[in-house]
């Protein structure tokens, strides 16, 4: 037979509250009123455990700051959405550029503009060239500009088609000729792991500001190499919003773009485990700006264009 307790329950704390203040049962009662205690210790317990279940479950779907809407989430995959935000008043303070200097600002996500197939061919890129360096901390990048590599008397891009294909999906969203934007640096390669900051070129987590912390960047986009969960933990994009952070989880062929001012402020959490891939490809209006591809003019001969 159990032992009669004395004091109150020792089920979890806060829990065992629906059970304690019950008057000792008398010895012919004991058995059957046991019994229906025994039930409402299990029943008390089970809510407890959903209840935690539940909390954890919301907290996951949470940011590190703990509120968080999913944006994109790793295991949708979109067409394409399209958040559109009020500009902030970044781009009045520099040169406009009509028809390209954004009037309409936002965000969007797809899964249309980049197949998985060709992230896993820029992503051999990126591991290729980052496995001749890296970083000591956690956050290592390579940056590319046009991507041009010599390949006999020609160049190849190693990601022209890719950014181009971008260039066309951020035209189309923010009503703009593909033509006025202008490739711009830095464009780069991250990989980012979970190895403690060694230098403030580690530390990748905090919110920033595209235009302020790049300057000629007036759309940013970023496409993911790696899918978050599957290949690493943590590292989610967050658009920072007063009540409200959106994260876009990143995905192999996931291409995020938005206008760079501070109505994108914006941070990636810190990678708990794994390792995770992505590139930056920006665009700036201003064509003193842009990077163009290489030309090679040998001696005598006619230019070396890039093919
Ligand atoms: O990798 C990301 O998700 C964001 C990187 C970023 O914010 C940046 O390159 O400015
Ligand atoms: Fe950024």
């Amino acid at each position: 037979m159990a032992p009669q307790r004395r004091g109150a329950p020792k089920g979890p704390e806060g829990c065992g509250a629906a059970e304690r203040g019950r008057p000792n049962s008398t010895k012919g009662v004991r058995a059957p009123r046991d019994v229906r205690r025994k039930w409402l210790r299990v029943a008390v317990l089970g809510a407890c455990t959903t209840l935690a279940g539940l909390l954890l479950w919301g907290r996951l779907g949470a940011d590190e700051d703990g509120i968080a809407e999913v944006l994109a989430g790793r295991s949708e995959v979109l067409p394409g959405r399209f958040i559109e935000v009020p500009c902030s008043e970044d781009y009045d303070s520099q040169r406009r550029f009509e028809g390209c200097t954004p009037r309409k600002c936002g965000r969007g996500v797809s899964d249309a503009v980049i197949t998985r197939d060709e992230a896993r061919r820029i992503r051999s890129i990126a591991e290729k060239g980052l496995s001749l360096g890296g970083s000591d901390g956690g956050a290592s990048i390579l940056d590319l500009h046009s991507g041009a590599l010599s390949v006999g008397k020609h160049f190849v891009n190693l990601y022209r088609n890719v950014r181009q294909k971008v260039q066309l999906a951020i035209a189309q969203a923010f009503g703009i000729s593909a033509s006025s934007l202008h490739l711009t640096k830095p464009t780069f390669f991250s990989r980012i792991n979970s190895t403690a900051a060694r230098t403030a070129h580690d530390e990748y987590w905090h919110a920033h500001v595209d235009k302020v912390t790049y300057g000629s960047f007036d759309y940013t986009s970023l496409l993911y190499l790696s899918d978050y969960q599957d290949d690493f933990g943590g590292g989610r994009f967050v658009f920072m919003e007063e009540g409200a952070n959106r994260t876009v989880e990143p995905r192999a062929g996931r291409v995020s773009f938005f206008t760079s001012g501070s109505e994108n402020l914006h941070r990636v959490e810190k990678v708990h485990w794994g390792t995770r891939y992505a590139v930056t490809i920006a665009f700036t209006c201003n064509p003193d700006h842009g990077i163009a591809d290489p030309a090679l003019t040998p001696p005598g001969g006619p230019s070396a264009q890039p093919r």
